[in-house]
């Protein structure tokens, strides 16, 4: 387990530590507690949060609020820009809500244009305000290929991301690249279970799997999430908690990826969902239909709090 972890945090050792910037003042964090009762399926818009002139902070311009068909909040915004603002709020929060609660913030990505999406969090005010040394950083799915790779979800959360703000290098936790399909999928779990066991990570008393402080979803167009795709029998996998697929539709074709039990035993997920092309697949988990056979994006029920954040196109079938 050692040498899996000190892998890990190999990429890091080639960076160069930041200027040294001044400090602003702290900004306080605020954990936001979504208005009850939610706004049902109205669309009806209202003001977001706005701030005073000049603080440097952001306005959102008009969002719509509604309630998901499960569990589960639904966040709708003007454009991909205000969500990425709120998607940058939220995450802040939380991490600072987590790391007073217990000295640390567990934090699980996605590949895809999830990445994207979290621009903001490396921007002032967050990337001054957050306190980077608490987070431990995960993946939900990876593809099997070198760290290096331009398909790796690794690469693109690193460059994207992560070699913006001041992680600790050994608390992200990249699959080992060096192993074919199966073995990566059995040491990511192990590593996991190693976190467990140093009380890195807390488990689910209800589900006895790893309970993430916070998992940031993307979705494909086909309501796809992490590797689960539509049909696949990985979809009801119920023991493991990190399994491979060596026959992925989209590619890569070898991938890992965690389960639904593990997903779905987090504290927190946000599926954030942006443009036309996936209007289906909300439509088909938020509207007002049934379908018999659920895709993968269905499946997300978490014991802790759901919060989609949609731009209007992907909310446009709505
Ligand atoms: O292959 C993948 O696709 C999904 C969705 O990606 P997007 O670009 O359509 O947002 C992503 O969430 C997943 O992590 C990735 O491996």
């Amino acid at each position: 387990m050692a040498s899996s972890l000190l892998h890990f945090s190999a990429p890091f050792r080639t960076l160069q530590p930041p200027p040294p910037l001044p400090k602003p003042p702290r900004i306080p964090l605020h954990v936001s507690r979504f208005p009850r009762p939610l706004i049902h399926k109205s669309l009806a818009f209202s003001t977001g949060f706005r701030a005073a002139p000049g603080s440097g902070r952001f306005c959102l311009r008009a969002k719509a609020s509604m309630a998901g068909k499960g569990n589960g909040k639904v966040e709708v915004f003007d454009s991909e820009e205000d969500l990425s603002v709120s998607l940058a709020k939220y995450t802040a929060d939380l991490a600072d809500k987590f790391s007073k609660e217990k000295g640390s913030f567990t934090v699980v990505l996605s590949g895809g244009s999830l990445i994207k999406s979290l621009r903001k969090l490396v921007e002032p005010p967050y990337v001054d305000a957050v306190d980077w040394s608490t987070w431990h950083v995960f993946w939900v799915d990876e593809r099997v290929v070198p760290k290096d790779h331009v398909d790796s979800n690794y690469k693109l959360a690193f460059d994207g991301f992560l070699s913006k703000v001041p992680v600790l290098p050994g608390k992200v936790y990249a699959i080992n690249d060096a192993l074919p399909a199966e073995g990566a999928a059995d040491d990511y779990e192990t590593c996991l279970k190693h976190l467990v066991k140093s009380n890195v990570l807390s488990v689910s008393a209800a589900t006895g799997f790893p309970k993430f402080d916070l998992m940031l979803l993307g979705m494909g167009p086909d309501g796809h999430v992490a590797s689960l795709f539509p049909g696949h029998p990985l979809v009801k996998e119920n023991e493991k908690w990190v399994t491979f697929i060596k026959d992925s539709p989209k590619p890569p074709p070898e991938r890992i990826t965690f389960t639904f039990p593990v997903i779905n035993s987090s504290a927190n997920i946000a599926l954030v969902v942006c443009g036309a092309g996936k209007a289906g697949p909300v439509h088909a988990a938020l509207g007002s239909g049934q379908n018999s056979d659920p895709l993968p994006v269905q499946m997300v029920s978490p014991e802790g709090e759901l919060v989609w954040f949609l731009d209007k196109d992907a909310a446009s079938k709505l």
